[in-house]
């Protein structure tokens, strides 16, 4: 398998003092599903944001197919950022625009600055648009307006708006966290589901250990800016959760408790 997002000796530093990320290295294989777990503050957002240059690391290298992330031009960073679509926590829709017209905002980085500002899109991207939306059960919601919409139906427009690129890559920062537990499970059904059948890369920060578990190929745990487990769910246990998690340990020692009982035989987790 290709390798398609690798971070090498990855370092960020806010201002003077905060060392957010050090000395990060892992790399991704095309396909998988992986999940960032760990506490507050230890870097997760960071970390996610460094992959498509939102926030520019200090130093290192990150390779996205192939490409230098942190050594490319302008223009040959908005063409690489049209495979890597984003998910939000907050949805970062315009909410007094339709469902369709936020789900185009999705092909503006095909676009010159003039055909977006026209919203100039051709029947093939509408037609897409469209078809996106009805995968993820939306086809009733398509000419409403975002705030019309329930918080998972919002978060389904986010991913429909980053599918519509046609990325190798999905970037999800806390795509649950505003969201009830139906409605989060909605979405990472969604998201496990793009990576099965699409192909499509998914990386996901989440809160919750357990989702991470059962919906991930791999868990990549961070702490005070490292990593510091990088491996398969079933390799979580009590003594791994306390390297990731520190003192927020026991709140987590619950969510693994409750999955230990539904795992399978062969090791890993009924979703
Ligand atoms: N723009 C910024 N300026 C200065 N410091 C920052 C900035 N953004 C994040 N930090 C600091 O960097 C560290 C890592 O923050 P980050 O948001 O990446 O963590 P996180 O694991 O995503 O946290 P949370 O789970 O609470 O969202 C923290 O100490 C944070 O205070």
């Amino acid at each position: 398998m290709t390798m398609l997002l690798e971070f090498k000796q990855v370092s960020k530093q806010y201002g003077t003092d905060t060392k957010a990320l050090t000395d990060v290295n892992f790399a991704v294989k095309e396909g998988e599903f992986v999940s960032i777990i760990g506490p507050s503050g230890a870097g997760k957002s960071t970390l996610l944001r460094c992959m498509n240059r939102m926030i520019d690391a200090s130093s290192g290298k990150i390779l996205f197919n192939g490409s230098d992330i942190l050594a490319c031009t302008k223009q040959e960073l908005k063409r690489l950022r049209t495979q890597m679509g984003m998910v939000f926590q907050h949805y970062n829709l315009v909410n007094r625009l339709s469902v369709i017209e936020n789900v185009l905002h999705g092909r503006l980085g095909y676009k010159s600055t003039l055909e977006g500002v026209l919203g100039l899109y051709s029947k093939e991207e509408r037609h897409q648009a469209y078809t996106i939306l009805k995968t993820l059960g939306l086809e009733e919601q398509v000419y409403k307006r975002c705030d019309q919409l329930s918080g998972g139906q919002k978060q389904r427009v986010g991913i429909a708006r980053a599918l519509v690129q046609n990325p190798k890559i999905l970037l999800c920062d806390e795509p649950i966290a505003s969201l009830d537990p139906n409605a989060s499970k909605v979405i990472m059904d969604h998201l496990r589901n793009i990576s099965t059948t699409m192909g499509i890369t998914v990386i996901v920060n989440l809160h919750q250990v357990d989702t991470a578990l059962k919906y991930s190929d791999r868990v990549l745990g961070v702490n005070k800016g490292t990593i510091v487990y990088d491996g398969n769910p079933s390799g979580i246990n009590r003594e791994q959760l306390a390297r990731i998690y520190g003192s927020e340990m026991d709140e987590h020692q619950e969510e693994l408790d409750e999955l230990e009982e539904l795992k399978e035989p062969e090791g890993s987790y009924a979703r």
